[in-house]
């Protein structure tokens, strides 16, 4: 079963955590809003700076004419055992206060830090922790005094303004309202009781407070509001008796001040009978005990809210991506990590699933064969090409029986032609890959915060390419030499086997104009030539049109596919630390983002932690 001091003290830890993030409302639905506090409210001079000091039992509260309170004051009350009694700001945590002057100069200073000497208000708190034996756990909130007019220096809209603001936490589900009205005014016009109506129809989370019960005329009395029946709320009024101004004036001692409120409710004929629920210390415990209760109903609430919380918080981490890691090792896994993802992507882009890869089926399927069909072998083994060609292999002596230097020429000559080809291909897949290394960048998701890597896995992938297409090119000249190294010398046994048939034909069907019968054998002869050298290029054509695809995915696809990123791999296991953090450098506005949801998770999981802790005990 949790105790008092545990529950209340939880809240606080939160209440404290929430202001460290900024969050204190007014932001939508927010872990602060969540949290069971108490408000206090009351126009300017009702007397709400006395009850808290008399709470507290201490004078601390900045005092002045004008609208002193110009942010809120958490004020967050600790009982100690020890007997020590001192402050602490959450501004200024390293600081202890024992002097209650020195908290009074701290707290203007501090409002006066946001809201600058101009005397506007902010809605920013201030947190101050007070521990002492005479305090009850309890967690206050001063809010600015309703008021009518604004003073000079001050703009029109600050009557507004405040009233906004005070409206803003008391209209919370979970507020409690402790609405100070004094007793020597008419409650009907009450600022406190006015604007707690409006937010607090059935009355079920106010206090109602009257001070000022000895500056009643005399004759008169509250006993119709402090025993409900003026105005009705669920919770019994309690009327306070706090130092008049000449007391103050007197420096009467706190602790005196509370006895003697104590003596006056005994004694007065009008309340003794109430006596045992007024006064500011029966004040503190009520709410104290009241705040513990609200606490404890809404601690199911308040752990859902928070799980939510974490899961979408959780998600939105997700989405962003998560910190990175400090360490150089873990920083190394994580770019690896990221590396693997891109190469994940790039596969599929090759081997489906995503689209690109089919272009490179196209280079081999069109454009080789294309490409190959236009070279020039028509002009190449033209009648007069090949004479020029034959006559130059013979030399000085014509040949015998077969021009076997001429063919080997003719043939060298042509085969050369089949180089353009080949690189064309290897350029065409290159730069389908190159273009699927670009792409594949873009669509990995993980790689989107990282503008760096995404810029050296490119450089990276890149220049393996450039290597792939080398030796990709290197293989297919290759090929191509290696079809004139060494010829297919069956080709040419079986045309040698052949009879002449189709080119003894040839020269009657081109009308040449009659000549010697040498000249008429000799054209024969060399047309023979040029169409036996045509026939073998075509066989040279279909085999290099089936290997060249082969050398282009054996040296470029195959190789992309299994160590685009290899050397990377070996350069970054070599590099520092700090040349790793450069390559995972974010986007600043992301890192903030993520900064701010690791803080804010961080807080809600320590509350859900400190709330576990407790319900358990
Ligand atoms: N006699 C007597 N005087 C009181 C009582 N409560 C407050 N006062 C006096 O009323 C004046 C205003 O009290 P504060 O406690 O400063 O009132 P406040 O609501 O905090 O005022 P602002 O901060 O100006 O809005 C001071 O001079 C107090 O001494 C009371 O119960 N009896």
């Amino acid at each position: 079963m949790a105790t008092m001091e545990s529950l209340i003290g939880l809240v606080n830890k939160i209440q404290r955590a929430c202001t460290v993030l900024g969050d204190h409302g007014g932001q939508g639905m927010s872990l602060w809003e969540a949290l069971p506090s108490v408000a206090v409210v009351g126009g300017q001079s009702s007397g709400k700076s006395s009850v808290l000091e008399s709470i507290v039992g201490r004078d601390f509260l900045p005092r002045g004419s004008g609208i002193v309170t110009r942010r809120p004051l958490v004020l967050q009350l600790h009982k100690t055992a020890s007997g020590a009694e001192y402050a602490e700001f959450l501004h200024a945590p390293k600081r202890r206060f024992t002097d209650f002057a020195a908290v009074r100069k701290e707290i203007s200073d501090e409002t006066d830090r946001i809201t600058g000497k101009t005397k506007q208000i902010s809605n920013i708190p201030i947190h101050l922790s007070i521990y002492s034996p005479n305090v009850v756990n309890l967690t206050l909130i001063d809010l600015p005094g309703l008021t009518k007019v604004a003073v000079e220096g001050q703009s029109d809209s600050i009557v507004e303004d405040i009233e906004n603001m005070v409206r803003s936490y008391v209209e919370k589900p979970n507020s409690i309202i402790l609405a100070i009205t004094p007793a020597n005014q008419d409650i009907a016009t009450s600022d406190a009781i006015k604007l707690a109506r409006e937010v607090d129809p059935s009355g079920e989370r106010t206090f109602g407070v009257l001070t000022k019960l000895d500056l009643m005329d005399k004759g008169t009395n509250a006993t119709e509001v402090l025993e409900g029946r003026a105005y009705r709320l669920q919770h019994p009024w309690v009327g306070i008796v706090n130092r008049s101004q000449a007391d103050i004036n007197k420096n009467v001692d706190m602790i005196v001040a509370r006895r003697k409120e104590r003596e006056y409710f005994e004694t007065s004929p009008d309340y003794g009978h109430l006596a045992s629920r007024m006064g500011s210390e029966y004040l503190a415990k009520l709410l104290s005990q009241h705040l513990e209760l609200v606490i404890k109903q809404r601690i199911p609430s308040i752990i859902a809210m928070i799980n939510k919380t974490i899961d979408e918080l959780n998600a939105e981490l997700d989405r962003i991506g998560r910190p990175i890691a400090a360490d150089g090792g873990a920083q190394l896994y994580m770019i690896l990590e990221l590396c693997r993802a891109f190469d994940r992507v790039f596969k599929e882009h090759l081997d489906g699933g995503r689209p690109g890869g089919d272009r490179i089926y196209g280079v081999f399927d069109h454009q080789l064969p294309a490409a190959l069909k236009k070279l020039p072998f028509d002009r190449h083994l033209s009648l007069k090409n090949v004479q020029k060609v034959v006559n130059e292999a013979d030399g000085y002596q014509p040949h015998l029986i077969a021009p076997e230097q001429g063919y080997r020429r003719l043939i060298d000559g042509s085969i050369t032609y089949f180089k353009g080809p080949a690189e064309a291909s290897v350029d065409a897949v290159h730069f389908v890959l190159k273009e699927l290394v670009r792409k594949s960048i873009a669509e990995t998701e993980e790689l989107k915060r990282f503008p760096t890597l995404q810029t050296d896995i490119a450089t990276a992938a890149n220049e393996a390419l450039e290597r792939f297409r080398e030796e990709g090119r290197k293989t297919v000249i290759r090929l191509v030499e290696m079809e004139s190294s060494y010829l297919t010398v069956d080709f040419f046994r079986k045309l040698h086997a052949e009879p002449e048939r189709k080119t003894e034909r040839k020269p009657e069907k081109n009308a040449n104009p009659p000549g010697p019968n040498d000249d008429l054998y000799h054209d024969h002869s060399l047309r023979r030539i040029g169409s036996n050298v045509s026939a073998y290029i075509a066989m040279v054509s279909d085999t290099l049109k089936n290997t060249i695809p082969k050398a282009v995915v054996y040296c470029q696809v195959r190789e992309a596919k299994r160590s685009l990123l290899t050397n990377f791999y070996a350069q970054i296991g070599r590099r520092e630390k700090e040349r790793l953090s450069a390559m995972l450098d974010e986007d600043p506005h992301l890192m903030e983002r993520r900064t701010q949801i690791a803080k804010r998770l961080e807080l809600y999981k320590s509350a859900r932690d400190e709330i576990d802790a407790v319900a358990w005990k």
